[in-house]
């Protein structure tokens, strides 16, 4: 199997459609789901880069292997569903934390998925047709929206702060707060290939640093054992 040069890594509640982006993504279809168990990945294959993408559970009884899955993360995604709140409440309250194992320069997406569902999301005609739409109904549509992209905005300005990262240093949070669909596929491709064009600079900046940290166990051959000596 290619090594994979970096790691991104899906994170949220359960249900709010992670594994249908990822399926929406790479096998270009939306298809029922089941939820997911434990964590599950891909390789992608970006430009001469290999990009393994995490997809995780969202469930709570998982929660504890979160951490694990975001060790060594280049990039993260927080998914939520536009439609629950709780959902994008949970990412702060339950998720955050989880990333405290990525590396220091982790780059973060915020993700309000199942647009569709969204009077907005109704229109047929993708991106342009969202607009417009947006355009001419204003009060009624946004009303019933539940979540708005302000409050995603407000979280990533959040993660800042928890990450004590520097606003000017990191990319701006309207550029890295995106509503989706998984089943019409609206801006899908928009958000991974946002993201695989922004560590395209930090795959090369971690190459010219040098050989990475990690341990390498594909080659270890165990220390022959002398005798312990401890219970003499
Ligand atoms: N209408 C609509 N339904 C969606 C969308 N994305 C996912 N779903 C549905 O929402 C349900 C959950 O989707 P999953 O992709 O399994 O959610 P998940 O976040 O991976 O859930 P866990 O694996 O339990 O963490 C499924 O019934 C999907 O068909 C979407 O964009 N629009
Ligand atoms: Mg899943």
């Amino acid at each position: 199997m290619k090594k994979p040069d970096v790691k991104i890594v899906l994170l949220g509640d359960m249900n709010v459609g992670k594994t249908s982006l990822l399926h929406r993504y790479m096998e270009r279809r939306f298809q029922e789901t089941v939820s997911t168990v434990g964590g599950a990945f891909y390789l992608k294959q970006w430009r001469s880069y290999n990009i393994s993408i995490w997809d995780t559970a969202g469930r709570e009884q998982f929660h504890g292997l979160g951490s694990m899955y975001c060790r060594g993360a280049t990039a993260i995604i927080l998914t939520y569903d536009v439609n629950h709140l709780q959902s994008l409440v949970e990412l702060e309250d339950r998720f955050l934390s989880l990333t405290d194992t990525a590396s220091t320069d982790c780059l973060f997406a915020i993700v309000g998925n199942k647009i569709d569902l969204t009077d907005e999301g109704d229109a047929e005609g993708g991106a342009e047709g969202l607009k417009e739409q947006g355009k001419a109904l204003s009060g009624r549509a946004r009303a019933s929206r539940r979540v708005r992209l302000d409050d995603a905005v407000a979280l990533y300005k959040k993660i800042l702060k928890y990450r004590m990262l520097d606003e000017k240093e990191v990319p701006a949070a309207e550029e890295m707060c995106f509503e989706t669909s998984a089943k019409t596929g609206y801006n899908v491709d928009h958000v991974f290939e946002t993201l695989f064009d922004m560590v395209v600079p930090i795959i090369l900046r971690q190459r010219a640093e040098g050989p990475s940290q990690t341990v390498d166990i594909t080659n270890y051959k165990p220390v022959k054992r002398t005798q312990s000596r401890c219970c003499d």
